[in-house]
């Protein structure tokens, strides 16, 4: 089965590097990028063959498209005449839905969106997918195959996509941000750069093994490190009293809200 992915950016290349280390032959993977300078710095790195994008819809079997939801109708528009009922259009762009994707591919071309996170890079990803109208087991079992190469697929009702975009696929930056506040604490309080950054990520990386190793809900493990009348208590009351609860939820409603207004823009 032969993949196209048409947009090599941060994402694209996230996807195509994934699949690279999954094993999958280069000779099937075919890139599509407007940049001739991000194209050819791609040929190089991987070895993969940069093309047209209307030939890789005429050739591939599946066509990942990997561009801004802003340039998705263009994309469409270019492909569209090379497309066959058969193939697979894999769109992982934030807000775009599948129904504006079937209504600009020929019939029975099928469709399915995809929400990934910049995790995959080091095969962490977090996926969600959803299947558009015309889509068999065969077309989501063919786009898990695709995104488990660098981590984790959730199938979800197409609905919850946008709070989905929100959360997963935008969330890696919001802890970034965390950690980056954190380490700045650090230097604040008198530890060298360097030392406070390596205990924020090592806090990190433990706090997420925590997690997932022993299925606790972060409450418990949360008040496990609150010793009464201790140094977190403290802590976590100046947080409360900043109000970082409620700036978490309108910051993640926002995003939902971008999400729904980004096909509009499209
Ligand atoms: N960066 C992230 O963490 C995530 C991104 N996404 C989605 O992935 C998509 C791409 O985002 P990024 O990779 O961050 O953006 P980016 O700007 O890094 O990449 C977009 C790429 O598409 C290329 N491009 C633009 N128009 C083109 C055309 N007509 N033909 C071929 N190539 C074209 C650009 O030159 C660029 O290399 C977006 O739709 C975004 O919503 C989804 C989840 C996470
Ligand atoms: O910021 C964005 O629009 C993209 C979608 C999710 C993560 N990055």
């Amino acid at each position: 089965m032969s993949t196209a992915i048409i947009g090599a950016g941060v994402m694209g290349e996230t996807l195509l590097s994934g699949l690279v280390r999954a094993g999958r032959r280069v000779d099937q993977l075919m890139v599509g990028e407007k940049r001739p300078e991000r194209a050819q710095e791609l040929e190089e790195r991987y070895g993969v063959a940069v093309v047209s994008n209307r030939e890789a819809a005429a050739k591939a079997d599946t066509v990942a498209l990997v561009v801004k939801p802003q340039d998705m109708g263009d994309v469409l528009a270019e492909i569209a005449p090379e497309l066959r009922a058969g193939q697979l259009v894999v769109s992982l762009a934030a807000g775009i839905t599948t129904a504006f994707i079937e209504s600009r591919v020929p019939e029975g071309v099928a469709v399915v969106r995809v929400m990934p996170n910049t995790p995959a890079l080091v095969d962490e990803g977090m996926a969600a997918i959803s299947p558009g109208s015309h889509c068999d087991e065969a077309h989501l079992a063919e786009v898990e195959s695709l995104m488990a190469s660098t981590g984790r697929v959730l199938r979800i009702p197409e609905k919850q996509m946008d709070a989905v975009t929100a959360i997963s696929g935008s969330g890696p930056a919001y802890i970034f941000f965390v950690v980056e506040s954190m380490i700045e604490a650090g230097v604040h309080l008198g530890l060298p750069r360097a030392t406070a950054t390596d205990l924020v990520v090592q806090t990190l990386v433990g706090s997420a093994a925590m997690l997932r190793e022993t299925g606790s809900h972060p409450v418990v493990l949360r008040e496990q490190v609150t010793s009464p009348g201790g140094t977190t208590a403290s802590a976590l009351r100046e947080l409360e009293i900043h109000k970082v609860r409620a700036a978490f939820l309108a910051a993640m409603e926002a995003a939902r809200n971008r999400s729904r207004e980004l096909a509009e823009g499209s």
